[in-house]
């Protein structure tokens, strides 16, 4: 029998990987995306897809009604950081209030699974690195509080209804499909690894290293950096997982490794052989010093093996997406 699974914001950057995963595993795939930040154009044809928002109980109503889902991925939120902190309420109605929703419409038409995308940013300032899964959760940002509420709403709605999670917590998603045919593409862009191509290929002038004063070796920001293919075959794992009958849980899925700001732009540089100019600025604000996953309990529970355990090989795929994309997607 075939499995139909939701992915909500399947148009998005992760979420547009995820359904690739799944169709190449023969799931039956609903895509629902609002197109606010994801892509027509990014919109897998083998998928069916349903235009509209996670918070309008009505649409909802109608792809519930239409499809019959075993389990929802939902990857469809806000998630710049700095734009939170300027407009906390954008970030609550869509992430907080989507989520509600979107249980609504599962406890009301029996769907018993969700796999949430979570985040790094429900840590804050963590109290070790790396960070293990039940370390505390004290976020320093709206979106990481947004996500938080998010987990935590899951939990209580397990206890209520018996709808079981898997919460994946992110760190550095980053990378693309191996022959560059989708891949990262937010508008604005804010994310290091797409900013230092655009500055490869000459978009931009050069890159902006924001801050070499933090307790790190070389002075620059360290975070873990995975692979966008090696997140997708987590989520799969995890319903799985939660297919088997395990317990609601949550994970944290990084490579377990840190590269800082000056390393990754090293490597780019290789990697295109271009010179990537690059000036240290003011901190951005809101950066903890390093971020790194524990993913322990992820590799031992889910069987999760991430492939890409090079950053080069991750600067490659994404180098692949922009060569082919140069102007991203055309929508
Ligand atoms: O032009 C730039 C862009 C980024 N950086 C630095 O590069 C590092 C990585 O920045 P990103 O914006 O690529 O990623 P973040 O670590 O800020 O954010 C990621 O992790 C967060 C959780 O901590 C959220 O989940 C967020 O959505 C996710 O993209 C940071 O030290 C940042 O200061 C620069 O120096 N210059």
């Amino acid at each position: 029998m075939t499995t139909t699974i939701m992915v909500a914001g399947g148009a998005g950057y992760i979420g547009s990987h995820m359904v690739q995963t799944l169709l190449a595993e023969n799931y039956d795939v609903v895509i629902v995306d609002n197109l606010s930040t994801g892509h027509r154009q990014a919109v897998n044809p083998q998928a069916r897809f349903y235009e509209g928002d996670t918070r309008d109980r009505q649409f909802l109503e109608k792809v519930f009604s239409q499809e019959k889902i075993t389990a929802v991925i939902h990857m469809d939120a806000f998630s710049i950081v700095p734009e939170s902190v300027q407009e906390p309420l954008k970030y609550f109605d869509n992430n907080v209030i989507g989520m509600v929703t979107l249980l609504e419409a599962m406890q009301k038409h029996d769907v018993h699974y969700i796999i949430f995308s979570s985040t790094a940013a429900t840590f804050g300032n963590p109290t070790k690195i790396p960070v293990g899964d039940t370390d505390p959760q004290d976020p320093i940002n709206p979106y990481g509080e947004s996500k938080l509420i998010m987990e935590y709403m899951m939990r209580w709605v397990d206890q209520a209804y018996g709808i079981k999670f898997v919460a994946l917590r992110y760190f550095n998603a980053a990378g693309a499909l191996a022959d560059g045919s989708i891949g990262e593409d937010h508008r604005p862009e804010t994310h290091l690894i797409p900013i230092i191509l655009r500055t490869a290929v000459g978009e931009q002038a050069e890159l902006k290293i924001y801050g070499d004063d933090y307790q790190t070796p070389d002075g620059t920001n360290i975070r873990d950096y995975v692979h966008v293919m090696d997140l997708t075959q987590a989520h799969l794992l995890a319903v799985q997982y939660l297919q088997a009958g395990q317990a609601s849980t949550c994970f944290n899925l990084g490579s377990s490794t840190g590269f800082s700001v000056k390393e990754i732009l090293q490597a780019a540089r290789k990697i295109t052989g271009q010179p990537i100019p690059a000036q240290v600025a003011p901190r951005r604000g809101g950066d903890p010093d390093i971020l790194i996953a524990d993913n322990t309990r992820a590799k031992k529970i889910l069987g999760w093996k991430p492939r890409y355990d090079n950053v080069e090989d991750i600067i490659q795929t994404a180098w692949n997406w922009k060569q082919k994309h140069p102007q991203g997607y055309q929508d």
